[in-house]
């Protein structure tokens, strides 16, 4: 029961950091909407299984560049308050990182779905294979840390990085 007690927490820490990321990046929010849409293509146009995994590899690589470049800024943030070359090298490093799985994400989109959209080809009914069920759970989890998102920001629960990097913890806004 520890086991599992430990094991849930550290799931809600990490749903924390995805739903902090997703509050305060713009970046993070323009790359859930692009993943939300290319995994509506998936559903919907003819796209082969070996075209899935790539397309979801390519998507999983920004979305994970984008959480580690806000874990490091954060870091930089924290230990170097003042203007440092090291800490510039640092952010500017982590977000190359991000720019880089990005670029990669745009080709395996254009050459996944290049052919396929114009003109227009949708998935026949037959190929709805035990890949498809699996694509659309892609679309669900990114609704569920969407609207886990939205809720914090009702609730004034939400993370605010502006105010963070002024040095107040996001509890203490009011
Ligand atoms: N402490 C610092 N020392 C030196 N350069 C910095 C420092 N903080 C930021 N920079 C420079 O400014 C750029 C933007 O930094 P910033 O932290 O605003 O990143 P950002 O991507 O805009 O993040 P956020 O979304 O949190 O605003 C960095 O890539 C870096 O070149």
């Amino acid at each position: 029961m520890n086991w599992l007690s430990g094991f849930l927490k550290s799931l809600s820490y990490a749903q924390e950091g995805i739903v902090y990321t997703l509050a305060t990046q713009r970046n993070m929010q323009i790359h859930f909407a692009i993943a939300f849409l290319v995994m509506i293509f998936c559903l919907v146009l003819n796209v082969s299984r070996l075209e899935i995994i790539l397309v979801f590899f390519a998507i999983v690589l920004v979305i994970g560049a984008e959480l580690v470049n806000t874990a490091i800024e954060s870091v930089v943030d924290q230990v170097s308050g003042e203007y440092h070359p090291l800490a510039k090298i640092a952010k500017d490093t982590a977000a190359a990182a991000v720019l880089l799985t990005a670029l990669h994400a745009i080709i395996i989109g254009l050459l996944v779905f290049h052919d396929k959209i114009w003109p227009l080809r949708i998935r026949s009914m037959s190929a709805f294979g035990i890949e498809w069920y699996l694509v659309a759970l892609g679309p669900v989890v990114l609704l569920y840390f969407i609207l886990q998102t939205i809720i914090r920001r009702k609730r004034g629960s939400a993370p605010n990085r502006a105010i963070e990097k002024r040095g107040v913890a996001p509890d203490a806004r009011k």
